[in-house]
């Protein structure tokens, strides 16, 4: 696991806990974070060298060697997808959607749409909260069923309890994170957390 540090993220993660946080600085705060936390979470990606010419000279250039599949996971992964796919413009794009019944905590499916054949490709999942872990491992899970064996889940937050629930899936993911919190209420919510990252973004379902 990853937990990213930097005095620049903790003040997007602020502005996104702030409860006085309007929608539209709540997307933006989230966008600028996403930037940082995929910028780490790339760090040690293969590269592939290739020569190039400046206007000077000839030196070597460097591209992704193997451009991961990003698969922002709706609603609240939405905020997160569009400057992923700015840092890593070769990347293609998946979808998942879950919303979480709010009685059970288990998460509902409602949308799928992943390449059949993920054997040799990195994956970055992309959704703001890691609570229980349900939706997450669902989303990975749907990965590995493909061959996935390299993926990362790319989240602003996480609780204890949903990072549990990862290492004992014994699925193949490694973690990046802004933040590990303290725990998860009775309510499923992350503590001291901010709040639905779906509603605080889109409005309330
Ligand atoms: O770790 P878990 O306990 O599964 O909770 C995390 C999930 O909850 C939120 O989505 P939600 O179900 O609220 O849907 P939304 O994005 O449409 O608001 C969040 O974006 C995660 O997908
Ligand atoms: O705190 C939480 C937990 C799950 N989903 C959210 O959006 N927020
Ligand atoms: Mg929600």
């Amino acid at each position: 696991m990853l937990v990213v540090e930097h005095p620049l993220a903790r003040a997007r993660l602020t502005t996104m806990r702030d409860a006085r946080t309007d929608s539209a600085a709540f997307r933006a705060a989230l966008q600028e974070l996403t930037v940082m936390l995929i910028y780490e979470a790339m760090r040690d990606a293969p590269v592939r060298i290739e020569r190039i010419h400046t206007p000077v000279a000839r030196t070597d250039g460097y591209a992704l060697a193997n451009p991961p599949l990003l698969v922002p996971v709706l609603r609240a992964g939405l905020g997160m997808a569009d400057q992923a796919h700015k840092l890593i413009p070769d990347a293609q794009m998946g979808f998942v959607g879950l919303a979480r019944d709010e009685e059970t905590l288990q998460p509902t499916p409602y949308m799928e749409s992943l390449p059949e054949d993920l054997s040799d490709r990195p994956v970055l999942v992309l959704d703001p909260m890691l609570a229980t872990g349900g939706s997450m491992v669902h989303t990975i899970r749907l990965l590995a069923n493909r061959g996935a064996t390299d993926v990362t889940a790319v989240v602003a937050l996480a609780a204890p309890e949903g990072i549990r629930l990862l290492e004992e899936s014994g699925l193949p993911v490694r973690v990046v994170t802004a933040s590990v919190d303290e725990r998860l209420n009775d309510s499923g919510y992350i503590v001291p957390g901010l709040g639905d990252a779906g509603d605080r973004q889109y409005g309330s379902v």
